[in-house]
């Protein structure tokens, strides 16, 4: 059997990208990791911050936001402009040569505006579609990809998409071509069993796991989509799916949540 070239695709979230130290440490480790490689940033903080001071009120449910008109426009200029920008300047720093895109750059990442069933999300966007080809065209070149949460519907309409269902879809499409390791980097260590206690990490969570963590309801906010992705990933085509601290790019044996079915 053929075997794959491995690819890295690794997601950051909003607490990273507010503190600079976090940043620039995993902007300089994720720069050394060999190999093609794709990030995906998050920044729902900053969003949410901005929004505040123009005095747009923000709503999130399940850890999805509420998208009127008004926070589409705050979401676009903060993960596709600064945010976006700042890291790929980052990562050019560290001589990765970065390229920073939304889905609707090169039609990377098509998306259907998520229904209005029980809860009306507003410019949200379900992934429908991921440019694989393309995508794997700009690795062969040595160029990583670094995308925002930003997906479009061909229409001239722009969305917003959790950027951890951004991963955990390219991550999916890439897996056609390669193989695929997914990383899901936080601020804490993994997925806690105890939301108080900072060190109770499981470290392996399948199926099973993930019922009973959600009859418990020891899982809340942003990590609910977050591991509703990393299943998603594990039955499509990735190999590995981890959720980890940033300081797992550079350290592989820190200890950190492994996913399986
Ligand atoms: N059991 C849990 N273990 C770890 N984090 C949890 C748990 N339940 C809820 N969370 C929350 O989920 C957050 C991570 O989701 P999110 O904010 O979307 O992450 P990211 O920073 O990757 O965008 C954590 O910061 C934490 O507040
Ligand atoms: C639809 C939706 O919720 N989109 C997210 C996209 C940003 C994101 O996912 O940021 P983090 O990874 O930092 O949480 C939002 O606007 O918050």
């Amino acid at each position: 059997m053929e075997t794959k070239q491995k690819l890295l695709v690794a997601k950051i979230g909003g607490n990273i990208i507010e503190d600079k130290n976090a940043l620039d440490s995993f902007l300089k480790d994720f720069s050394k990791v060999e190999g093609p490689r794709i990030l995906i940033h998050g920044g729902g903080k900053s969003a949410t911050k901005l929004a505040s001071r123009l005095g747009v009120r923000t709503e999130m449910i399940d850890g999805r936001r509420i998208t009127s008109a008004e926070n589409l426009e705050i979401v676009v200029m903060t993960y596709a402009g600064l945010l976006n920008k700042t890291i790929v300047a980052g990562l050019q720093k560290n001589n990765c040569n970065a390229l920073g895109l939304t889905g609707a750059d090169a039609n990377l990442i098509v998306a259907d505006k998520r229904p209005a069933q029980f809860v009306d999300y507003g410019y949200v966007g379900d992934v429908t579609s991921v440019n694989s080809k393309t995508l794997k065209g700009f690795l062969e070149l040595g160029i990583t990809p670094v995308f925002c949460a930003v997906t479009h519907d061909t229409n001239g309409q722009l969305f917003n998409t959790n950027a951890d269902t951004i991963a955990s879809e390219i991550a999916s499409a890439m897996g056609a071509y390669y193989d695929v390791s997914l990383f899901y980097c936080f601020e804490l260590k993994g997925v806690l069993e105890n939301i108080e206690d900072k060190d109770s990490v499981i470290e392996y969570i399948n199926l099973e796991k993930y019922s009973e963590l959600r009859d418990a309801e020891a899982i809340s906010d942003g990590m609910l989509p977050k591991l509703k992705n990393c299943f998603d990933a594990l039955q499509k085509d990735v190999s590995k799916v981890h959720i980890a601290n940033a300081d797992f790019i550079k350290d592989n044996t820190i200890k950190h949540t492994t996913l399986s079915l």
